[in-house]
């Protein structure tokens, strides 16, 4: 079985507080983003793990697709061993979720495989075990989210009368430190507020907490942002803790923008 992990922008993100088990309360909006990874599983004697693509750091056990798979193997000891193949291609700590996604996409696969039965607000009880980003990827439907990010309300908010651009310019942004360099507060309107607005008056009220701290140690990241304004999105904004940079421009009119070779670039038109 293959499945394809999406990623994720954040529409404006607030850090409301800071919570006694060491995360941050926020408030933010997902959503759905399709550039994706590729997650191949089949049944084999053996449990064996090999990945393509841009290389995930760290120890192999810690790849969040092995972890998705023992946590439920920890509750079902009868789960089959599998052979796991990861095809990245999302960037890797850029503020777009893709390990959460290969986290989700994982949980949602042994489900269907090996018929778990497990419903949706199980394997989003999973996901949260796995990162705060996780849950979202079990719907994987435009959401105000609050909590860690687990708490989930549905929205009806198509932008596909958009186009969109993702620049990755290659810097690894750390959650935890980011977190750590924010003071906490609670905002005079809610994003659930403003995301009613039409998208053109966004850029004057839906903002990333995030952006302030991050900008100040990669100012090449505010650059690349008021580059996407200038050559016509009607709104830009960085992902999550970073470092990607979104831009949301009228349909099929984003511009041909000469970015650094090194930088990723996605078009979403
Ligand atoms: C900031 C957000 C916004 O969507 O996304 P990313 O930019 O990472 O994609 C998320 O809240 C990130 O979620 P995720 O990347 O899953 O983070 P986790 O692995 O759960 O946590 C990494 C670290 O960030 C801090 N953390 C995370 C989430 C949260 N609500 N409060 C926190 O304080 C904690 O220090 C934690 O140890
Ligand atoms: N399958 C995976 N894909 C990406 N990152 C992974 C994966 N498994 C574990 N990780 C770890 O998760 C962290 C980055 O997570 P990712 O979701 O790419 O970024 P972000 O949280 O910024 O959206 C890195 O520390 C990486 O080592």
């Amino acid at each position: 079985m293959i499945v394809f992990p999406n990623c994720k922008i954040n529409l404006g993100l607030h850090i409301l507080r800071k919570r006694s088990d060491g995360f941050h309360d926020l408030e933010t909006i997902f959503y759905p983003i399709p550039v994706t990874d590729a997650l191949e599983v089949i049944s084999s004697q053996e449990l064996h793990f090999e990945s393509s693509g841009i290389s995930v750091p760290g120890k192999l056990a810690d790849n969040l697709c092995l972890r998705a798979y023992q946590l439920l193997r920890h509750d079902y000891p009868t789960l089959p061993s599998v052979s796991i193949h990861l095809h990245k291609h999302i960037p890797i700590g850029a503020g777009l979720g893709g390990g959460s996604s290969d986290a989700a996409f994982m949980l949602q696969l042994l489900n269907t495989k090996y018929q778990l039965n497990l419903t949706a607000s199980a394997l989003i009880a999973y996901a949260a075990q796995l990162g705060s980003d996780c849950p979202f990827f079990i719907s994987n439907e435009p959401c105000f989210a609050t909590g860690r990010g687990e708490i989930m309300e549905p929205l009806q908010l198509d932008l596909s009368a958009y186009s969109f651009l993702l620049v990755h310019p290659g810097i690894h942004v750390n959650t935890g430190w980011a977190f750590q360099q924010l003071s906490p507060q609670v905002p005079a309107r809610s994003l659930k507020e403003v995301i009613e607005l039409p998208v053109a008056e966004w850029k004057a009220v839906l903002s990333n907490d995030f952006e302030k701290p991050v900008f100040g140690q990669h100012p090449v990241l505010g650059t690349i942002k008021e580059r996407m304004y200038e050559n016509g999105a009607i709104y830009a904004a960085m992902s999550g803790s970073g470092s990607a940079v979104y831009g949301i421009f009228p349909k099929n009119k984003i511009a041909d923008i000469f970015w650094d070779a090194s930088y990723r670039v996605f078009t979403i038109r």
